[in-house]
C-alpha cells in the first residue's frame, strides 16, 4: 500500500452520528481492481478495513453503483497535481441523479514499469496503463521507450494484470502487452518483474480522490472545509463567467479549483466545476449559492466536506456569520419601525 502522504488525511468518520460523514455498516466501491491508487485512497477512510468493499471496473460504474444503491460510497479520482481534472469524475457527478462528496483524500503518486515474464526493458513495444498515469510518465517513456506504443487501460492495476500469463481454449497465450505503468504495490501483489522505478516525470505529484455518496446530511463544519459546485454557463449570457466569480469575490470566498468542461450537447456549451473554501453552514457561502441560483438555476451543490490538508479559512470580519446576522437584524429592525 502506498504510504500516506505526509499531508494526506480524511476526516470522514464511519462512527460519526447523523451529520457526520460515513454510516457504520456502509458498503464501499472504488476504481479497481486491487492495487489501484484509488484503493490506496479508500484505505485511508477510517473503518473501511471492517466494511464490505467491492472493486468497480470504471469511475462511471463506481458512481452508478452508488446511484442504484448497490454501494453506499464510491472512492474515485478527481484531480491530479500534474495532469489536472479527471474528466470521467468531473463530468459524471455534474449530471444524472445528484451525488454528494463527503471527504477528500490525497495520495502521493510514484510509478514503476512492470513487464510480462521474460521481457527486458529494451524489448518493450506495447505498453498499457491508465491515461492519467501515461500522461505523468510520457517524458520518461519518450526517452527510454521511443519505440513503444501506448494503449489505455481502465486503471493502472487493470493494465498490469493484462501482463499475467493468459490461457485461452487453445492453451497458453502471450499477453497482448509487454509492460504496464502502475503503483509499486501492484508488482508485489502480482509478482510481475519491475523493469524501472520512479519513472514519473514530476516528483511529488499528488492525486486528489473524493468519497461520494447519495445526498444526505452534510459532514459537520470544521473551519477548514471545501464546497464543490457545478454551474452551467449559458452562452447567451454576456459576462456569465464574471458574474459567477463576482458572487464569490464580493463575499470574500476563495476558490481552490475552477475548470470548464464541455456539456457534450454542442460546441460552445460549457459548465464550470469549482471548489470553494468554506462550508454550506456558513452565511457567506449560503448567500453566494443563493445568488448563484437566482442567476444560474442549474447550479448543482456537490457537498461540503473537510479539506484533506488543514488550512484555516480566513474570513474577513465583515463576511463572518456574525456580521451577516447583524446586517439582517438591522434590516429587520428598519422594517419593524
Ligand atoms: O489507475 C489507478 O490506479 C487509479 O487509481 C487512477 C489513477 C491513475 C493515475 C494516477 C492517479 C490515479
Amino acid at each position: 500500500m502506498t504510504p500516506p502522504h505526509p499531508e494526506a488525511g480524511a476526516r470522514a468518520d464511519v462512527d460519526a452520528p447523523a451529520g457526520g460523514a460515513v454510516r457504520p455498516g456502509a458498503r464501499f466501491t472504488f476504481l479497481g481492481p486491487e492495487g489501484t491508487f484509488t484503493e490506496a485512497a479508500l484505505r485511508q477512510i477510517p473503518g473501511v478495513a471492517e466494511s464490505e468493499v467491492t472493486a468497480s471496473v470504471s469511475v462511471i460504474s463506481a458512481l452508478a453503483a452508488v446511484r442504484s444503491g448497490a454501494a453506499d460510497y464510491a472512492m474515485v479520482p478527481i484531480e491530479n497535481s500534474v495532469e489536472g481534472g479527471v474528466s470521467a469524475t468531473v463530468d459524471d457527478v455534474a449530471s444524472g441523479d445528484d451525488l454528494q462528496i463527503l471527504a477528500e483524500v490525497l495520495v502521493p503518486i510514484s510509478f514503476v514499469l512492470v513487464g510480462r515474464q521474460g521481457v527486458r526493458l529494451e524489448d518493450v513495444r506495447r505498453v498499457t496503463t491508465h491515461t492519467h498515469a501515461w500522461a505523468q510518465v510520457r517524458g520518461w517513456a519518450d526517452a527510454q521507450l521511443p519505440q513503444a506504443e501506448f494503449t489505455p487501460a481502465p486503471s493502472t492495476a487493470a493494465g498490469a494484470r493484462l501482463l499475467l500469463p493468459q490461457t485461452t481454449d487453445d492453451g497458453p497465450a502471450i499477453p497482448a502487452f509487454d509492460a504496464a505503468v502502475c503503483a509499486p504495490l501492484v508488482a508485489e501483489q502480482t509478482g510481475l518483474p519491475v523493469l524501472a522505478e520512479r519513472i514519473e516525470d514530476t516528483a511529488g505529484a499528488v492525486t486528489r480522490f473524493v468519497l461520494v455518496g447519495r445526498p444526505g446530511p452534510l459532514p459537520a463544519p470544521t473551519g477548514t472545509d471545501k464546497t464543490t459546485l457545478t454551474v452551467p454557463l449559458p452562452n447567451d449570457h454576456p459576462g456569465a463567467l464574471l458574474e459567477i466569480l463576482e458572487q464569490f469575490s464580493t463575499r470574500g470566498i476563495n476558490l481552490s479549483r475552477i475548470e470548464s468542461r464541455p456539456t457534450g450537447t454542442g460546441l460552445g456549451q460549457y459548465f464550470f466545476s469549482l471548489d470553494l473554501e468554506g462550508h454550506l453552514a456558513e452565511e457567506r457561502v449560503q448567500a453566494a449559492l443563493a445568488a448563484l441560483h437566482r442567476i444560474f438555476p442549474g447550479v448543482r451543490f456537490l457537498g461540503s466536506y473537510p479539506r484533506a490538508v488543514e488550512r484555516e479559512v480566513q474570513v474577513p470580519g465583515h463576511m463572518s456569520d456574525e456580521a451577516y446576522r447583524r446586517g439582517r437584524e438591522w434590516v429587520r429592525g428598519l422594517l419593524r419601525r
